[in-house]
């Protein structure tokens, strides 16, 4: 379909949805229609499928969480168009409702933002009349959790957190790629994995020059993760989204645009709210790492070494097409991570992990003072404040294995004073802000240090 009809599309809509228990494929169906002509879509996410059949009260749980997924999801072929008007499927209560205005507002800002569409950030779903019957209650507090896996530093420092605490976790993964599934292994921990298959046509709607941009995509895998752990009998899905991700990178319109919107401790609150309230589940999902900075994460995740030859940050990696091996060692979170766990590690493993020494790299330092907020905004990727960036270079500076590395030397002029400042009064490593850890698992991260 050509790009000028997409962009007079006037309504995204939700025809079906369906799930079939004995294969686990759950299939999305979806609508752009306007004045030109109509544009379908279905994506397929297939759930692993359990030894044991699921109960009737399951599939009802089951199926409520499916709803919500479904809308969720939808976000992916939204921005492709972005029409005025979001149609949902089936009539939603307030805090179902509240969460998909939120994942297609608050979650499309970055797209929004640069795609220079204002109208998104105030999109209000239509919501058909009717009742919503109540569902019954779900009780999974208890059971063993679920522990989402990225591949990162972050979900290994929570699983490792949760096996030493006792919680015998089930690792858990959406499309898991090389990293994920060597992570996994260095577990030696038997994982569950979902799959997920977006629709072949928006790939070519992109390449004919469709929009295009950001998605909240964390919102999507974490549904994902709920809908598994429903169907298989698990207690909480377990994150590991850190305080950070909560902070915008800039304000635009009156509105925050945050990258990691949907890692924040807002959306975690509005996506339980919205499965207690809809799907009837107690303790649906919480973000272990949410009182701690990145910095304090990457000094947790140095007292771990089982998974230095596979863990790895770096979103290349991650792409459907051209992935990178691992480490890309060129972009904001190589850069990022590497300086935040460099203080914390003798030179020689950091340079292992990432197979290469990017403070010892001139070709870095611009990169870097955009981390260090001397030039430009935070980027839009998932790195830590300015002011971690800053705690990490002061203690890089009083090391003799650091002190003398180029990139160090030069930053280090770089830092005007005022945050030099800050950052000898920072309280980077004290666990702060607002998290949804239940009381059971509170004292789990004290086992890493
Ligand atoms: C890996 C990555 O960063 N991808 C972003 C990139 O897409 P690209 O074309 O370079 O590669 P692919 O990821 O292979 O995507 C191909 C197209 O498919 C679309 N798409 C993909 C997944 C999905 O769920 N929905 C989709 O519509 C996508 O638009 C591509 O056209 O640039 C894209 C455009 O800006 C981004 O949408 C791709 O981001 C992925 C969805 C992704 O997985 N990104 C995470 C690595 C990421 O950004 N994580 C954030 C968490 C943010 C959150 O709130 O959840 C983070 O770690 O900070
Ligand atoms: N493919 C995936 N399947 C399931 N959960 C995922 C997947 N990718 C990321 N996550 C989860 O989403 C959250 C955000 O991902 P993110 O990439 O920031 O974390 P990470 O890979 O653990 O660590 P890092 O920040 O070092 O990359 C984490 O809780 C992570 O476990």
């Amino acid at each position: 379909m050509p790009n000028e009809q997409l962009r007079r599309m006037d309504a995204f809509t939700f025809p079906s949805y369906s799930f079939e228990p004995a294969t686990g494929a759950a299939s999305f169906d979806y609508l752009l229609t306007g004045p030109d002509g109509e544009q379908r879509f279905t994506e397929v996410i297939t759930l692993p499928v359990p030894a044991t059949p699921p109960s009737a009260h399951t599939l009802a749980t089951l199926g409520r969480v499916l709803e919500l997924l479904h809308v969720v999801a939808g976000v992916s072929y939204y921005k492709a168009a972005a029409p005025p008007r979001l149609v949902l499927p089936t009539p939603l209560g307030g805090a179902a409702t509240a969460l998909v205005t939120a994942v297609y507002t608050k979650g499309l800002a970055e797209y929004a933002y640069r795609n220079q569409l204002p109208h998104v950030l105030e999109l209000r779903p239509e919501v058909p009349a009717g009742e919503v019957p109540p569902p019954r209650v779900y009780d999974d507090s208890d059971r063993r959790p679920l522990s989402a896996v990225g591949g990162g530093k972050d979900s290994i420092v929570s699983l490792e957190a949760l096996r030493r605490g006792g919680f015998d976790p089930v690792p858990f993964s959406v499309n898991p790629n090389h990293v994920i599934v060597a992570v996994n292994e260095a577990s030696g921990l038997p994982a569950l994995a979902a799959r997920r298959r977006l629709d072949p046509v928006l790939f070519d709607l992109n390449a004919a020059g469709a929009r295009n941009g950001h998605i909240p995509v964390t919102a999507i895998n974490s549904l994902i993760a709920v809908a598994t752990a429903v169907l298989h009998g698990l207690g909480p899905v377990v994150m590991s989204n850190e305080r950070s991700a909560s902070d915008p990178n800039l304000i635009w319109n009156g509105h925050e645009i945050n990258h990691q919107w949907s890692k924040g401790v807002e959306a975690e609150g509005l996506l339980r709210a919205a499965l207690a309230d809809h799907a009837g589940l107690t303790e649906p999902y919480f973000s272990l790492l949410r009182p701690l900075s990145e910095l304090h994460i990457a000094r947790l995740f140095a007292t771990i070494d089982r998974y230095d030859a596979v863990v790895t940050s770096c979103n290349a990696a991650f792409k459907l097409r051209d992935a990178s091996a691992r480490w890309c060692r060129d972009c904001p979170k190589c850069r990022f991570v590497f300086l935040a766990m460099a203080p914390f590690m003798p030179r020689d493993r950091v340079v292992g992990i990432f197979g290469g020494d990017l403070l010892a790299d001139e070709t870095q330092i611009p990169g870097y003072r955009e981390l260090l907020g001397v030039d430009g905004h935070k980027p839009f990727e998932c790195v830590g404040e300015v002011e971690e960036s800053v705690v990490a270079l002061s203690l890089l500076a009083a090391q003799d294995q650091w002190r003398d590395a180029p990139v160090v030397r030069a930053l280090v002029d770089a830092v005007p004073a005022a945050a030099w400042s800050t950052a000898a009064t920072s309280d980077v490593f004290t666990p702060a802000g607002p998290h949804h850890v239940p009381a059971a698992y509170a004292k789990t991260l004290d086992t890493l240090t």
